[in-house]
């Protein structure tokens, strides 16, 4: 556990760290921190100027100045709005300057992730940490540090005037003061443990939501409606239980601070009317003054609890936001290879492979494919099909052997350019909401609408596209809902076509779709193969039937390689039986 004092240091250095992404502004900041520093006399200016108008005029019975000052006041109050207009825009433009640099950042170093980062996170939480725990710390900004140094500011200023007028009645005043910081200490406590749980409970919220309406068959279709509805009630109870908490705390906190600030003000009344009274050193100005000092004092302190609570929940928010930047998580990326095409060899020398520990899920793999040959993976579920082509692709780093692309070491090549001369057609398409091109082109602008029509016409997919209402600009909602399986499945054939790939990974869709579809997406699947070196995780008779080898995976390990024919031909062989048992039987 670490203790009060390595918190606060610990709190500082995260301060030091948010107030250092506003370096790019730092104009805008000097700005709203000389307005929040100028903001103070001027707001005193006035109740001080009322003060003499009442000594020097009124109670002299000489009403000549009256205009003037009343003009000055005027005057005072326009230029007093006017700075804090600015203060509160350039404040909070800041703040949203700030954070809106910070989510592009967050955004791009989650995109570099290792994939296994998204293993262990939900999806709910990195989406929290770019919308809403951003949102948290421009309040650092806009309600933070600004505005609490703006207020500590003006307290210090109404203090030195209130002393400066009348040392004796400011005394009277802040009588009442350890009355006011208890119940300012015991508010900002409670708030604080009340707006935790609100965090807690929506997050909880977040997340369930979220994998409900994802699933939202598997709800409906076992009728689990009821449940979840129930379990959801909970969670929604709780959720309002701790803003409820949160909010009874504020109404009974700022009914106390007024309770707190009328009796300064009635104790103040009560000894500088006898003071006055007696001629004692209190004027009647200063009297007149004294009530508006005390609303000016008391309006910053009554909210300084609150605004406390907000930096420290925009600390703990950027604390999370940080840790995400901190991740030093991506794939390392240090080779220097960066030709422009590949032959598309591809050599397993004993690879070894584990997601986790020593589990290994590749075990001693090796085999080797020359330019422009297709090789078929089947096998069992689980026997690590899948998991072959994550590793070639370099979403997770095999920890032992080698793979050689073109010959030279797979890490020797620079990410990008590796990843460019490959394209990975996954089993379960994904589609992004936007039009039918844009998903085809993930919006490159290098790739030309042409070069995509020509592509889906190459692979027989124009005619379907050209079909939909407004063709390739046909919009597609979210992961494609309002397409068939064989109509995501094309688009994403398109997709990996345009890339023009030197190395293609194929997961073949296992889902059954109507003859004529079926007739299409065998077409497509011979023409994007077809010349290029293709890893495939074969379901269709066709297309193991067409590659140059069969490689038949259990449990990680290659139990027989070869092609086709010569599979068939071994007595007792897994390929032979599997054969029989699944793709012959698929295909009658
Ligand atoms: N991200 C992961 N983290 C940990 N283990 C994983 C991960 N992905 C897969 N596995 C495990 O690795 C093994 C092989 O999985 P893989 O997906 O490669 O199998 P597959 O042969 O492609 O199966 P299927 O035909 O069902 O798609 C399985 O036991 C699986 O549980």
């Amino acid at each position: 556990m670490a203790t009060k004092e390595e918190k606060q240091k610990f709190d500082l250095y995260l301060l030091w760290r948010v107030l250092a992404l506003a370096k790019p502004y730092k104009k805008v900041a000097i700005l709203a921190v000389t307005l929040a520093v100028l903001l103070a006399p001027l707001s005193i200016a006035r109740p001080r100027l009322i003060q003499k108008m009442v000594d020097d005029y009124i109670f002299v019975g000489d009403t000549s100045g009256l205009t003037f000052w009343a003009l000055v006041i005027a005057g005072l109050l326009v230029l007093e709005a006017l700075c804090r207009y600015s203060f509160v825009y350039s404040s909070n433009w800041l703040g949203q300057s700030v954070i809106r640099d910070l989510r592009v950042k967050v955004f791009s170093h989650i995109n570099s992730l290792r994939l296994s980062y998204f293993d262990k996170t939900p999806i709910g939480t990195s989406t929290t940490r770019t919308i809403s725990d951003i949102q948290s710390i421009n309040s650092i900004f806009a309600e933070g540090v600004i505005t609490i140094l703006a207020d500590l500011m003006s307290i210090i200023a109404v203090l030195a005037i209130m002393l400066t007028t009348s040392w004796r009645l400011t005394l009277i005043c802040l009588t009442t003061m350890p009355f006011l910081m208890l119940a300012s200490y015991v508010f900002k406590e409670a708030v604080k443990k009340s707006y935790q749980r609100v965090r807690t409970e929506i997050q909880r919220m977040n997340a369930f939501l979220q994998e409900r309406i994802t699933g939202m068959r598997i709800v409906q279709i076992f009728n689990a409606e009821r449940g979840e509805a129930r379990k959801f009630a909970e969670i929604n109870k709780e959720y309002r239980k701790a803003n409820i908490d949160a909010i009874l705390y504020y109404a009974i906190f700022f009914p106390t601070v007024d309770i707190i600030a009328a009796a300064s003000l009635a104790l103040m009344v009560w000894w500088g009317a006898q003071d006055v009274a007696r001629a004692g050193g209190v004027t009647l100005g200063a009297l007149v003054a004294f009530p508006i000092y005390i609303n000016m004092l008391f309006r910053p302190i009554r909210v300084l609890a609150d605004k406390f609570n907000t930096l420290q929940m925009g600390l703990v928010a950027s604390e999370r936001v940080f840790k995400v930047i901190d991740r030093d998580d991506q794939i390392e990326n240090t080779g220097s290879l960066q030709p422009e095409r590949l032959r598309g060899e591809v050599e397993f020398r004993n690879v070894w492979f584990a997601y986790t520990g020593i589990d290994w899920i590749l075990k001693d793999l090796s085999f080797k494919l020359k330019s422009g040959e297709t090789l078929a993976i089947v096998g069992s579920t689980g026997s690590g099909k899948t998991t072959i082509t994550n590793v070639i692709n370099r979403f997770y780093e095999y920890q032992r052997g080698e793979i050689l692309v073109d010959g030279e070491d797979l890490r020797q090549y620079e990410l990008n350019a590796l990843r460019s001369n490959m394209a990975m057609v996954l089993q379960d398409v994904f589609l992004f909401t936007g039009s039918v091109l844009e998903n085809i082109t993930l919006r490159d602008p290098d790739i030309s609408r042409e070069r995509v029509i020509e592509a889906a016409k190459l692979i027989g997919a124009h005619e379907f596209i050209d079909r939909l209402p407004g063709g390739y600009d046909y919009d597609v909602m979210e992961r494609g809902a309002t397409l068939s399986m064989g109509q995501r499945q094309l688009i994403s054939f398109v997709r990996a076509l345009v890339f023009d790939p030197d190395i293609l990974i194929l997961d073949e869709a296992t889902s059954s779709v109507d003859p004529e579809t079926e007739g299409i997406i065998q077409y497509a699947i011979e023409k994007l193969i077809d010349r290029r070196t293709s890893i495939v995780i074969a379901h269709r008779l066709s297309t193991i039937r067409n590659a140059d080898n069969i490689m038949v995976l259990e449990k990680g390990e290659i139990k027989e390689l070869g092609p086709h024919d010569e599979l068939l031909q071994v007595e007792d062989g897994r390929y032979r039986e599997l054969y029989e048992m699944q793709f012959l039987e698929a295909a009658e």
